[in-house]
């Protein structure tokens, strides 16, 4: 587990701060009554299984969807503590081309397929001014070297890209203009175990170098233990646990989590 940012957090500001979110699909119940702080360079994993409200939860975080009631504060650098549901949608595109970062399950839904692998890392810091081709380029050089991927391939369409390199190249995508949060939804998920051991030990490494927070949706318990210093337990689209990653795993309080837990042991 990472070290956690060692400062009482009653006297730090949190950067996002989530209350009573609520968002129902007609009479089922998608994500109910959701609070909770996250920290500056803090991670926290969302764990449940299939259907207990991830995604849905994610989403409403995340811009995607309208969350029915709550609120979503998140500590803008120009205004300070803002809730993002009020934000116009112009201003929630800026701040998911600046601030935030969202690593799709699925890389294809977050790369431009048809773009080379250098594009796709420069579109961010052209997004927000950068203009200087030569420098464009050598900082996406430097990202596909971080992110282990042979700069031969810099001008190759990511559809020519195994899954596990296509995951690293959104990675480098997303943390080239150093976003302060990402969420990260299934960041592993759909490729093979030793693929996945590798992008973990690769995330794991960028979130400590950058100091980035982040908000990960896994079903994927030993996802949750390498990556987060928080829990959160879902289950029927209630939050049933949340604590620290190896309390939450190591001592499970709640009858569903320790029903998770012992399923994968
Ligand atoms: N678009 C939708 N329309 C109707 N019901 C939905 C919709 N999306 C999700 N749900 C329901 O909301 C509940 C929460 O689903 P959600 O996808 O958020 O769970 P999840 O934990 O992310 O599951 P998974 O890991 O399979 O993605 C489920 O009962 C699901 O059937």
């Amino acid at each position: 587990m990472r070290t956690a940012i060692q400062v009482q957090p009653s006297r730090r500001q949190p950067l996002l701060s989530v209350q009573n979110l609520t968002k129902g699909y007609g009479k089922t119940i998608g994500c109910q009554n959701i609070s909770f702080d996250l920290f500056p360079g803090e991670i926290i994993a969302i764990v449940g299984e299939s259907g207990s409200g991830k995604s849905t939860m994610l989403n409403c975080l995340s811009g995607g969807l309208m969350p029915d009631t709550g609120s979503v504060v998140y500590d803008l650098n120009d205004k300070g503590p803002t809730d993002i549901l009020t934000l116009s949608e112009p201003e929630r595109r800026k701040l998911m081309r600046t601030d935030w970062g969202l690593v799709h399950q699925n890389p294809r839904d977050g790369l431009r397929m048809e773009v080379s692998a250098g594009g796709n890392i420069g579109e961010r810091p052209m997004a927000i001014g950068a203009r200087h081709y030569g420098r464009i380029r050598e900082e996406a050089q430097n990202w596909l070297a971080r992110v282990e991927i042979d700069l031969r391939r810099i001008d190759h369409h990511p559809r020519t890209f195994s899954g596990g390199m296509q995951q690293r190249l959104q990675i480098a995508r997303i943390l080239v203009t150093k976003p302060r949060l990402v969420f990260m939804d299934e960041p592993t998920g759909g490729l093979d175990v030793s693929v996945q051991a590798r992008l973990l030990d690769l995330l794991r490494q960028l979130v400590q170098d950058f100091a980035i927070s982040a908000v990960i949706v896994t079903h994927d318990l030993s996802v949750a233990r390498l990556l987060a210093d928080r829990i959160i337990v879902m289950w029927r689209g209630n939050i049933v646990e949340t604590g620290l990653a190896d309390q939450v795993l190591d001592d499970p309080h709640h009858a569903y989590t320790q029903l998770l837990v012992s399923s994968v042991l």
